[in-house]
This record gives structure tokens, C-alpha cells and sequence, in this order.
């Protein structure tokens, strides 16, 4: 066994000859909060690119990072989807058995999240995310000025999430939190995943007590995957997990991709206006939001076996950071990639992954950022920031943590 020099929970690799070397840290809370320059210097010295810092290979260009991002025989998610090796380290919890797994293991828990996420279940969701969003943001256009992220961002999906999933009584504040650990544990060791860990052990606890059966009630999607447990689709032992799959991925996700989409038409207020003359752009719109911010920003892979990206020899056990939001704003992808254009229509964007690990959740993302834009594009003629609005460095997800704005009624 060659002799293993270990960083970051995985070995550290010698990088193949001839591939660029950049001596830059992605996780850096400068980078994090203004990555824009990073993907730009990422995709400028390569197809790939070795990042000496943390031992890994770092991915920057669309074709690139779409090809490793479907390539789940070579590139696994079963050893981690951050920078810990689950062959080397232990995990810092549990693996998910849905986003940390490979098939076969994958493949029936996916079936079982797919069910309970499918289109069909996510448009019984319709009315309740109309009806809460038109109430959330009457109240927020009375008021006039805002602070969207906790205001609306928040609050939107920690009304209706806790209900899709049928959760008896809910600690929001714990959801929230609980997302930003999951995300921050995506990183390395730094400051931010340390405080996010810290805060999980008081976490973890809540969370899984509130995943147990008698936690959920009936008519939730909860339940319905408890009921492919009794039907044997699962384990009875995997349920609660696949329930903390749930409560990880589904809140902080779509409170950035709220922020995300609010900061974008007051960054653009001739594309608000589009919106409100042409309503049934929404969903192009939410396609050009998650394209143009990539909420999720950064996911990773590890090499399964001796392989090859881009012509280079990747060696097993290399991990690969497949940067979305690099490879979201690719001008040899997009065009005019750093334009906001809410008719673009950008198919094939990484917002949502590509693959057997694309976001099963990502039709309920849709329906509550849609309900949202829709009830404020009828109701508010005009979105200004009304401050400054910084975004919050997350090792995993790109998203605001403040951000004041004035509604002008319609
Ligand atoms: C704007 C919101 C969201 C974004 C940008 C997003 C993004 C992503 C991305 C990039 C992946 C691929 C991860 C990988 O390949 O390793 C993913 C997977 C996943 N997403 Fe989302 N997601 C969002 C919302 C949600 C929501 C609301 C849920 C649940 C209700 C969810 C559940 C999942 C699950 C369970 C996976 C793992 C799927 C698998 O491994 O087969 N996501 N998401
Ligand atoms: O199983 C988990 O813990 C887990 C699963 C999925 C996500 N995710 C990421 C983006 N959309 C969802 C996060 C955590």
C-alpha cells in the first residue's frame, strides 16, 4: 500500500503531469462570499485543475463537470460527496443512503424518494403553497420594507415543508440550522464547518426523534415512506433516514433559492417587469435564477477506480470538487453566461446535479419558488434593495445573509 499522506479525511494525491496547479483555497470565506472571480480563474487554467490546498482535483468548465457529474461508475458519491473519504475517515454522521450511496444501494431508495417527491405528489402541494404564499406576502407588501432572507426566504419554506413532510410539531429554527450544518460539513475542516459540527451535536438528536413514525402524521410524504418500508421497498431501519434526507435537503435548499431569485430581479428590475407582464415566464425564470446563482455551489466526488478526466490519469481514491456554479456560468455553455435573462431557457444547467444523483427534490424546489414569484409578481410592482445585502459563506451552498428591500405595491 503506498504510503498515505492523508489531508482533508482523503489521501493526498501527486498531481498527473502537465495539469494546471492552483494554489487557491475554494472554501475560503472571501472566495465563498464573492466566488465569481474563483470560476472564472478555475475554468481560465483548465478542464481541470489540481488544487494543491486540500489535494483535490477542482472542475470549472460546463462539459467537464457535467461528464464526472453523470459519470457515477467512475466517480462515486458511495465515498463521500465532500472532502472526507469515507474509505479512509469515518463520516461525521451516518451516510445518507440516498446522496452517499452508490447502486444497487442507491437504486431503491431513490425509487422510494422519487415516489414521494414525484410530480403528481408535488401538484397536490399546489393550493397549500398558493394559498401560503399569498398570505405571507400581503402581510410583507403592507409592510413595505423587508428583510427578505429571514422575512421571506425563511419563513416560506419552514411554513410548508414541515406540512409536505407531515411533521406533528416543528423546532424551525433547528431546520434551518440543521441544513447549514449539512451543507458546512460538505467542506473541509475550516471555521465554518467547525461551527456548524458544534452546533449538530445539539441538532442530530432533535432531528432524528423528529423523523420516527409516531413524529409524522398520516397524510405527509413522511408517512408514505414509512408505508414502502412496511411494503418492503426499504428496510424499516432506513425510513428514519431517508425521512433525515428530507429534513436535510429540503429547507435550506429553497430559502437560498427564494434569496437567490429575489436578489436577482432587484439586481435586474427590467426582468421584474418581464415577469409581471409575461406571469407564465415563472418558470424559465427559476430555471435562469438557479443557473445564474447555483445554490448548491459545490459537490464532490471520488475517483472509484484509476481512471481519467479530460485526457489526465485520475488515480482511485483522488477526490474531484465539481464546481456547479463555475460550470452554471460558462461562457462557452451560455453565451452571455453573466447576463440574468429570464427567457434564456437554460436547459441542461447543474443547478439540480446531472444523473442518478440529480435533485429528486427539485420538482417541490420549483413549486414553492414558483408559488412565491408568482403571488409577488402580481402584488409588487417594484423590488430595490434597501441596504446592503452580503452573502453568507457556506462551504456547500451559495446564499444570501441579509437582504433589506423595499416592495413597492402594485
Ligand atoms: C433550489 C433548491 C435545490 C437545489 C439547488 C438542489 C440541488 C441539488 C443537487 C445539485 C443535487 C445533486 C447532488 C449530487 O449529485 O451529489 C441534489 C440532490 C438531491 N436533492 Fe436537491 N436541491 C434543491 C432542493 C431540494 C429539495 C427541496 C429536496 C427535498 C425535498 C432535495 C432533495 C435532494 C435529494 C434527496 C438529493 C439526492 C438525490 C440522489 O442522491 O439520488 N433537494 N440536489
Ligand atoms: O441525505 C442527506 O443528508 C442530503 C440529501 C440531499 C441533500 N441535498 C443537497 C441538495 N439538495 C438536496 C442534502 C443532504
Amino acid at each position: 500500500m503506498r504510503d498515505m499522506e492523508l489531508i482533508e479525511g482523503h489521501r493526498a494525491i501527486t498531481p498527473p503531469e502537465g495539469m494546471p496547479v492552483w494554489d487557491v483555497d475554494p472554501f475560503d470565506t472571501a472566495i465563498l462570499s464573492d466566488p465569481e472571480p474563483y470560476y472564472a480563474g478555475l475554468r481560465a487554467r483548465g478542464p481541470v485543475v489540481y488544487i494543491p490546498r486540500w489535494s483535490v482535483l477542482a472542475l470549472g468548465q460546463y462539459e467537464t463537470t457535467k461528464a464526472v457529474f453523470s459519470d457515477h461508475e467512475n466517480f462515486v458519491s458511495s465515498r463521500g460527496v465532500g472532502l472526507n473519504d469515507f474509505h479512509v475517515g469515518d463520516p461525521w454522521r451516518p451516510p445518507s443512503i440516498i446522496l452517499e450511496v452508490d447502486p444497487p444501494d442507491h437504486t431503491r431508495t431513490r425509487r422510494v424518494m422519487s415516489r414521494a417527491l414525484s410530480p403528481k405528489v408535488v401538484r397536490t402541494m399546489a393550493g397549500m403553497f398558493a394559498e401560503a404564499a399569498e398570505e405571507l406576502v400581503d402581510e410583507l407588501v403592507a409592510r413595505g420594507r423587508i428583510e427578505a432572507v429571514e422575512d421571506l426566504a425563511e419563513r416560506f419554506p419552514i411554513t410548508v415543508f414541515p406540512r409536505v413532510v407531515g411533521m406533528r410539531d416543528v423546532d424551525q429554527r433547528i431546520l434551518v440550522d440543521y441544513g447549514a450544518c449539512v451543507f458546512n460539513s460538505m467542506g473541509p475542516d475550516n471555521a465554518l464547518r467547525r461551527a456548524a459540527t458544534a452546533r449538530n451535536k445539539e441538532i442530530a438528536p432533535w432531528i432524528m426523534a423528529a423523523c420516527a413514525r409516531e413524529r409524522l402524521t398520516e397524510d405527509g410524504i413522511g408517512a408514505m415512506i414509512y408505508a414502502d418500508a412496511d411494503a418492503g421497498e426499504i428496510g424499516q431501519d432506513e425510513a428514519p433516514l431517508l425521512v433525515r434526507s428530507l429534513l436535510s435537503a429540503g429547507v435550506d435548499t429553497t430559502v437560498t433559492g427564494i434569496g437567490n431569485a429575489l436578489y436577482c430581479f432587484a439586481a435586474n428590475p427590467g426582468e421584474w417587469d418581464r415577469l409581471r407582464a409575461e406571469p407564465k415566464l415563472v418558470r424559465p425564470a427559476i430555471e435562469e435564477v438557479l443557473r445564474y446563482t447555483s445554490p448548491v455551489h459545490t459537490f464532490g466526488r471520488t475517483a472509484g477506480r484509476d481512471c481519467e478526466i479530460a485526457g489526465y490519469p485520475v488515480e482511485e481514491g483522488t477526490k474531484i470538487l465539481c464546481v456547479l456554479g463555475a460550470a452554471n456560468l460558462d461562457p462557452d455553455k451560455w453565451g452571455d453566461a453573466d447576463t440574468f435573462r429570464i427567457d434564456r431557457r437554460p436547459v441542461g444547467h447543474m443547478g439540480f446535479g446531472a444523473g442518478i444523483h440529480g435533485c429528486v427534490g427539485q420538482n417541490i424546489a420549483r413549486g414553492e419558488m414558483e408559488a412565491v414569484l408568482t403571488a409577488l409578481a402580481r402584488k409588487v410592482a417594484r423590488i430595490e434593495f434597501d441596504g446592503d445585502a452580503p452573502w453568507r459563506p457556506n462551504n456547500a451552498i451559495h446564499a444570501l445573509d441579509k437582504l433589506p428591500l423595499k416592495l413597492t405595491p402594485a
